[in-house]
């Protein structure tokens, strides 16, 4: 069993330059768990002036508030954890690079200024009782500073140990990392967390996201991250494309009998629906082919 995080309502949509009504958000997240998903990112408490789609991030996770399903919102700093607990939160997201460069254009900060930040954020968020994760932005390749040491991740991960986070997710930005990339990442990462905390945030800019995700589930991770249809990208990461494809991993996962809980015969559905929130086709492979529900293969 793999837990896959749907990211569409977060890093799908943050980059679109349609702001899709909080109403067609609320009911997209709802058919998100009617179809099987169990864990959604659902919105950023982030500056709106610099990403706008995410400015509803409260009114979304109200309107969510009593699903069956754990919504994580993001957050980068003290007044976003504020906001989180304003909000009723119950799980968020730090988030901070582990390059310079792309800490600079996400977080508007280097990253000792950035950690402070996170140490302060996540004092709020302790004291409301709320659950922490810990993102690493850039945990391979940056697109400022090419590839990242792993001795910059790990500082990262110790950083995030010692704030208490839960769950430790490593991010391919830029969608550039390989499956060498994420082995020796795994491998030293995983002297900070236990690999079964660990997870991964795949982007596919080089098509190398389900190999990835593959490599990372044979070392031991049971979490992913995916948005229908490979929706997304970071505003702040030139070069950037889409999300690994939900869809697209999760048959992978099924065609090799790991289960993900999920009703694949909803999905495509669920992915003309987003194509339509924002008004242009998805580039998942499945996209491109019938519907068929995939078959499951036992794994011996
Ligand atoms: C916020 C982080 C996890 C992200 O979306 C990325 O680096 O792709």
């Amino acid at each position: 069993m793999v837990l896959i995080t749907e990211v569409s309502l977060r890093d799908g949509l943050q980059i679109e330059p349609v702001v899709v009504p909080t109403e067609a958000k609320i009911r997209f997240g709802q058919r998100l768990v009617a179809a099987g998903f169990t864990s959604l990112e659902v919105g950023a408490f982030v500056n709106p002036a610099r990403v706008p789609t995410m400015a509803d991030t409260a009114e979304v996770l109200a309107g969510l508030g009593d699903q069956r399903a754990d919504c994580h919102t993001l957050v980068l700093n003290e007044r976003g954890a504020e906001r989180a607990v304003a909000a009723g939160a119950r799980r968020v997201r730090l988030v901070m690079s582990a390059s310079e460069g792309h800490s600079k254009a996400n977080s508007g900060a280097d990253t000792g200024e950035v950690m402070r930040r996170l140490a302060a954020a996540a004092a709020v968020l302790r004291e409301a009782g709320i659950r922490m994760e810990g993102c690493v932005a850039t945990a391979f390749v940056c697109p400022f500073d090419g590839d990242t040491p792993v001795e910059r991740v790990v500082r990262v991960a110790r950083h995030y140990a010692d704030l208490g986070v839960e769950v430790l997710h490593l991010a391919d930005t830029i969608g550039a990392a390989s499956p060498g990339d994420v082995t020796r990442a795994l491998d030293a990462v995983g002297e900070v967390f236990p690999i079964e905390r660990i997870g991964l945030h795949l982007h596919n800019t080089y098509g190398m996201a389900a190999a990835n995700a593959w490599v990372a589930y044979e070392r031991g991770v049971r979490r992913f991250d995916a948005a229908l249809g490979g929706l997304g990208g970071c505003p702040f990461a030139p070069g950037a494309t889409g999300n690994v494809a939900a869809d697209d991993l999760i048959h992978l996962f099924h065609r090799e009998g790991v289960d993900t809980g999920i009703d694949v015969t909803r999905l495509p559905a669920l992915r003309d629906e987003l194509a339509e929130l924002v008004g242009h086709a998805l580039p998942s492979a499945l996209a491109a082919v019938p519907a068929a529900p995939a078959p499951v293969r036992s794994r011996s």
